[in-house]
């Protein structure tokens, strides 16, 4: 049985995937449409998925999966996993362009103040967290099952575009290995709503110095459309219920 999955933007609501547990947030309609397409031909037997595009950073995906885990709650179907997905940057030499990278943690990499004495981030300010983590083995799982590299994925609302700024990155964040801009947005509206969080990035771009030219933005939806092809059976999601 293929997955069955309902797709739309942040903005409307429809139901059907009404059966699904699994919630999926991207940035825009060619990342939903990609991990949509992946769901859709998987060969285990899976629940329903719902796909949506939250839009780009992460104050639009925490409100966007907000919403949606909300309305899924109130309706007596609560989501029981959110993945962040989408295209990102990688960290060389762990993640290169057209590979998958799977969060270990999601961290709020420039949430935080600079000080004279460099950053600091904002759980060390007192106010919150700065990285939440996959439970358990799930985020290893994810990351065997599609061949991804596993480590920390970097949130930011700038894209990185120096060599400099990835250095102190990694400086600040040993063994990270993708950048993205939804993540902790995702995450934290997970953690409010007391769901399991995942986080799985394609790679288009190497971190570091801007190159518009060498992104590979279909390389890397392609990678995410096999990547969710491969999920269904690696999170073992319980039949669909209708
Ligand atoms: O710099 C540009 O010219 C440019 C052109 C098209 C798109 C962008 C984006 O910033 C897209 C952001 C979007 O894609 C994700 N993403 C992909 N690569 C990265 C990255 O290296 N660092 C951060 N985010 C990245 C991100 O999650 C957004 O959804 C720029």
């Amino acid at each position: 049985m293929s997955a069955r999955v309902s797709e739309r933007d942040g903005g409307g609501r429809d139901r059907a995937g009404r059966g699904g547990r699994l919630l999926v947030v991207t940035a825009v309609a060619a990342e939903r449409d990609a991990v949509s397409a992946g769901l859709a031909s998987a060969s285990s037997a899976m629940v329903g998925a719902t796909v949506i595009a939250g839009g780009v950073g992460p104050a639009a995906a925490a409100a966007a999966t907000a919403t949606e885990l909300t309305l899924a709650a109130a309706a007596g179907e609560p989501y029981t996993l959110v993945v962040s997905a989408g295209i990102g940057g990688g960290f060389a030499p762990a993640a290169p362009v057209g590979s998958l990278a799977v969060a270990e943690t999601i961290v709020a990499a420039d949430l935080g103040a600079q000080t004279p004495d460099g950053f600091v981030p904002v759980a060390d300010l007192g106010f919150g967290v700065s990285e939440h983590r996959t439970p358990g083995r799930l985020g290893r799982t994810l990351a065997d099952a599609v061949g991804a590299s596993y480590g920390p994925v970097l949130t930011v609302s700038t894209v990185t575009g120096s060599a400099e700024r990835a250095a102190e990155l990694t400086a600040r964040h040993p063994g990270a290995v993708a950048e993205a801009m939804e993540g902790f947005g995702v995450a934290e509206a997970a953690a409010a709503a007391g769901v399991p969080v995942a986080e799985v990035r394609a790679i288009s771009n190497a971190v570091g110095p801007r190159d518009r030219a060498a992104w590979r933005i279909g390389e890397a939806l392609a990678a995410l459309t096999t990547a969710f092809g491969k999920l269904p059976a690696a999170l073992e999601v319980g039949p669909e219920h209708d």
